[in-house]
């Protein structure tokens, strides 16, 4: 079955609204310059709200192990989103450690970042392809900006793939026709400004790629 992800949840009353519209994954961010930021408590706060009823992801820039081991701790996630400049050899090193799932984020802006892409074959389990930020972002993700998802259609699909960056409830069926993916997840998508999501649109989001997903089997 395809995924459905509502990225940087910092509140309890959002978390529940991806919950109870049936999220499959629910994204934590752990990155001080992100205004989805959480610490340690909140972590393992909504951690346990959570409670089996969607696994829980968390998401790291190029952090070290003392800095990994501090998150996993806290929250006890299923999955581990690396989303900064992580080599194969460091996912491998991450996934050999934790024994967790691990997605790994690749930007996209053209053919060639794809090609990149194979390098975490047999290493990663996920690719979550994103649009490559823009050159000031203050930030590697969560910018709320779309890529050519015809691109896609040349993709080696060894590994699934779960498709990011811009995606909102009135975009996300095209996103999903276009691009056939694995898995969605969206972020600023699903918010009425930095960091604070709206609980109407993570229904609306969860609403429309299911049916969509559903459709397109
Ligand atoms: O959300 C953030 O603040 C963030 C910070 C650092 C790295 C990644 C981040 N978010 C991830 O980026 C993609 C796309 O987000 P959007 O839907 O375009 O806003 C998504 O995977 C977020 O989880």
């Amino acid at each position: 079955m395809a995924l459905i992800k509502i990225c940087g949840l910092s509140t309890p009353d959002t978390l529940e609204a991806a919950l109870a519209a049936g999220a499959d994954m629910v994204g934590f961010v752990f990155f001080e310059k992100s205004p989805r930021h959480i610490g340690y408590d909140l972590a393992a706060q909504l951690g346990a709200q959570v409670s089996g009823r969607a696994r829980k992801t968390a998401l790291s820039v190029d952090a070290d192990d003392a800095r990994l081991d501090a998150i996993v701790a806290a929250l006890a996630p299923d999955g581990l989103q690396l989303h900064g400049k992580e080599s194969p050899e460091r996912v491998a090193a991450v996934k050999a450690r934790y024994g967790l799932p691990v997605l790994k984020a690749i930007g996209v802006s053209s053919a060639a970042d794809l090609e990149g892409a194979a390098a975490y074959r047999g290493v990663a389990d996920w690719l979550l392809l994103d649009a490559k930020p823009p050159k000031d972002a203050a930030h590697p993700g969560g910018n709320g900006v779309t890529f050519d998802w015809t691109l896609l259609k040349h993709l080696d699909r060894t590994l699934p793939f779960m498709l990011s960056g811009g995606l909102d409830p009135a975009n996300v069926a095209e996103a999903i026709r276009i691009s056939t993916p694995d898995g969605v997840d969206v972020s600023s998508g699903v918010e009425d400004r930095p960091g604070v999501k709206n609980p109407d649109k993570i229904r609306a989001f969860v609403e429309r790629a299911r049916a969509s997903f559903t459709s397109s089997r």
